[in-house]
């Protein structure tokens, strides 16, 4: 780059950590130069993200939204593109930092084409971590790559944990709010609707990690997530309830030092860090006020009304296709749960029944990952089909 600028590409720009993203950046027109913004099909959002920040490509995966994304742009010099392929290629492009944050595995190979070129990236997309974890970070390492977390609880353990005493680590301990269903029996979340699952309590965040949280399979990606961005083993990676939302994780010494990250419950500050590396920046929005806020609390989580955790913890264990297999099911079974095909409590069976099925075998390179990915997706999409009968 001759420019001073940091060029950045947000893949996702549309969705909530994208909007969230794009107003860091136009708070600082001086700082950042856009090369590319990526979404799914949402035309209208994208066109006003693009006429706002001058990208120099647009691209959304769905082809059948070209033709309304160029109409929208018409008379601006803004290249306009479609498909899946494009939406990797404009990954591929030369940017200093790319935003990933579309959601799912959807998101596995554009942020693997931003890595393969050497690129910093902010790392929302858990599921990338969650469905290929090994061979992403042997790519980071093989290509130079910078991968920033963007996930709260992330970035706060990045912020917090001393790479130079690693030896000195006792364990992380990552928080959790609880979801919308922290006080529900099981019997109470056999019937939850859509509506009230992704109402979270303290977060504003797209549906598909919203229903996550409220099974807490969001706590068990992020478990895998940290595995395999810190490096420690499973059963150094402990998960506590924590309803407010404040603390937003914590790691451990084995001097009985305990470091943690505080903040409001606000994604740009996570991604500001990302954003703005190694420099933070500033960020609007409300200060962190322990005074106003009184009262912090922790509780040990319930793996018997939440048992995505207990599953998680398993698939991490056994390795090779298993968490792969888990993140294609959930992605499946929370889609069928929002549509209304299935229940509440049936998104963590369906999974549990999808991993059972198809085991645990190694998956070694990008294409063993997609085709375990589809031939999992396909088996969650049967037993969502014997649910809905
Ligand atoms: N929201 C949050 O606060 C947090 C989110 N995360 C993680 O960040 C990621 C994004 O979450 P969130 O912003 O909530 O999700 P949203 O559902 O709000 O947004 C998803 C984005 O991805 C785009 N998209 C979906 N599918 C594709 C595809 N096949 N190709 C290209 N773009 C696609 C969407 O485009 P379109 O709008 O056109 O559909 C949209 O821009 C997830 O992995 C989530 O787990 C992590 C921590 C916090
Ligand atoms: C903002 C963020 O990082 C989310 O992943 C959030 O942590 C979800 O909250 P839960 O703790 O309820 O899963
Ligand atoms: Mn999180």
């Amino acid at each position: 780059m001759s420019s001073e600028k940091r060029s950045v590409t947000i893949l996702g720009s549309t969705g909530s950590v994208g909007c969230n993203t794009v107003d860091l950046i136009e708070r600082e027109p001086d700082r950042f130069v856009v090369e590319a913004l990526v979404a799914n099909r949402n035309v209208a959002k994208l066109a006003e993200q693009a006429k706002l920040l001058r990208p120099r490509l647009v691209v959304v995966a769905q082809e059948n939204a070209y033709l309304p994304l160029k109409e929208a742009l018409a008379g601006s010099n803004i290249e306009v593109a479609a498909g899946r392929a494009a939406v990797v290629e404009a990954a591929a492009r030369p940017a200093d930092w790319v935003m990933s944050a579309i959601v799912g595995a959807a998101g596995l190979e554009p942020t693997l084409a931003a890595i393969r070129r050497g690129a910093m990236v902010g790392l929302a997309n858990k599921e990338t971590l969650v469905c290929a974890g090994t061979l992403v970070m042997g790519e980071v390492e093989r290509h130079g790559a910078t991968l920033i977390p963007v996930d709260s609880e992330h970035s706060a353990i990045f912020q917090v944990l001393d790479t130079t005493q690693r030896d000195r680590i006792d364990k992380i301990i990552l928080t959790a709010s609880g979801g919308p269903f922290r006080r529900f029996s099981s019997e109470q979340m056999a019937s939850v609707t859509p509506e009230q699952a992704v109402a979270h309590p303290n977060w504003d965040m797209g549906a598909k990690i919203s229903v996550d949280s409220a099974s807490m399979m969001n706590k068990g990606l992020e478990l895998i997530e940290a595995y395999h961005l810190f490096g420690l083993p499973e059963d150094r990676i402990d998960i506590l309830v924590h309803p407010q939302s404040v603390v937003h994780s914590m790691v451990s010494y084995i001097d009985g030092s305990v470091l943690a990250q505080l903040g409001t419950p606000d994604m740009r500050t996570p991604i500001s860090l990302a954003l703005g590396w190694p420099k933070r920046m500033a960020t609007p929005g409300k200060r962190l006020d322990l005074g106003q806020v009184g009262t912090l609390t922790f509780e040990a989580p319930d793996p018997e009304r939440f048992p995505a955790l207990r599953l998680a913890r398993d698939v991490l264990r056994k390795g090779g296709a298993a968490p792969t297999i888990l993140n294609a099911a959930n992605e499946v079974a929370v889609q069928a749960f929002l549509d209304r095909k299935i229940g509440f409590l049936d998104i963590v069976r369906l999974v549990e029944q999808a991993v059972s099925a198809l085991g645990d075998a190694p998956l070694n390179v990008l294409a063993d990952v997609l085709a375990c990915d589809a031939q999992a997706r396909e088996v969650a999409r049967g037993l969502v089909a014997g649910l809905s009968r």
